[in-house]
């Protein structure tokens, strides 16, 4: 069967001011269930958007769809589009190992490999073919410099990372996202369990990792969405009810679900 090469498909011409990811009228259903409903939002390159909203309302669900995560749930149906860089996400013959290296995730909990830190950034590079220890060294400061880890781990490369806190496996998983040199940063409240300390270092990190990438970040801290995000998109029962520049989300919405939302005098 044919596949789909990313790499090949890039549509020519496109400035850096131009629509990295979009999707139009996106729906998810689980089996009867629609998780999400005619979800159309656009993301910019170089800018920070948060998904903020309620537990249940859809969020993880939008976010795994944009790199079709959604796929591993046997139950899980999408209609409606997604491009990429002008590409069909949901193209059936796609190479979906490609895409998600162009459109990278971190989870919730810190889930690095069970092997020492260096090689939790290498690994994907040397299934990819990158087999040079100098380039792959090079890499490896370059990317943990960038997640705000290199200081703290530079002299135990070779230790375990279940032996670093969970901030620091944290940061460790941005830094593995990161060595694919993805497009695109998916992220799922990727603080959630950390300390306010590693939490104020996982920003200072998005907010430089930013100059390079397209970061989509869901949060249920306020506070956060609003230090860190360009955009803010506000979901409710599997809508987007607003999408703003995330200082009129938190200032002047224009929907009264949202300002009870974001002033926390929801329900
Ligand atoms: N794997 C799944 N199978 C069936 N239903 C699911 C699955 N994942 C999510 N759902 C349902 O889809 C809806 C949206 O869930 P989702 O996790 O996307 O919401 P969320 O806004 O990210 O929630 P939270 O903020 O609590 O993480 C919920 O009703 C949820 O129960």
């Amino acid at each position: 069967m044919q596949t789909y090469d990313l790499s090949q498909t890039f549509i020519k011409g496109f400035s850096q001011e131009e629509l990295v990811l979009y999707t139009k009228d996106l729906c998810v259903w689980y089996g009867e269930k629609e998780a999400i409903h005619n979800v159309s939002l656009s993301f910019e390159q170089n800018k920070i958007t948060s998904l903020i909203g309620p537990s249940g309302c859809g969020k993880s669900t939008y976010l795994r769809a944009l790199n079709r995560m959604n796929d591993e749930i046997p139950s899980a149906k999408v209609t409606g589009e997604i491009y990429y860089q002008g590409v069909d996400v949901n193209y059936k013959n796609i190479d979906v190992y490609e895409m998600r290296k162009r459109i990278g995730m971190v989870f919730q909990r810190p889930n690095p490999f069970s092997k020492s830190i260096r090689e939790n950034v290498t690994f994907a590079l040397k299934q990819h073919g990158l087999k040079e220890k100098k380039l792959l060294d090079e890499r490896v400061e370059k990317v943990l410099r960038q997640a705000a880890l290199w200081e703290d781990v530079k002299d135990s490369l070779d230790k375990s990372a279940l032996a670093l806190s969970g901030g620091q496996q944290q940061r460790l998983c941005i830094a593995r996202a990161v060595a694919m040199q993805p497009d695109v940063l998916l992220l799922d409240e990727p603080a959630s369990a950390l300390d306010p300390i590693s939490t104020s270092k996982i920003e200072e990190t998005l907010l430089d990792l930013k100059k390079n990438y397209s970061i989509i970040i869901v949060t249920h801290n306020m506070q956060q969405a609003s230090r860190i995000s360009d955009y803010t998109a506000f979901f409710y029962t599997g809508k987007v009810l607003e999408y703003d520049d995330t200082r009129k989300i938190f200032t002047r919405p224009k929907i009264k679900a949202t300002e009870d939302y974001v002033s926390g005098h929801f329900g």
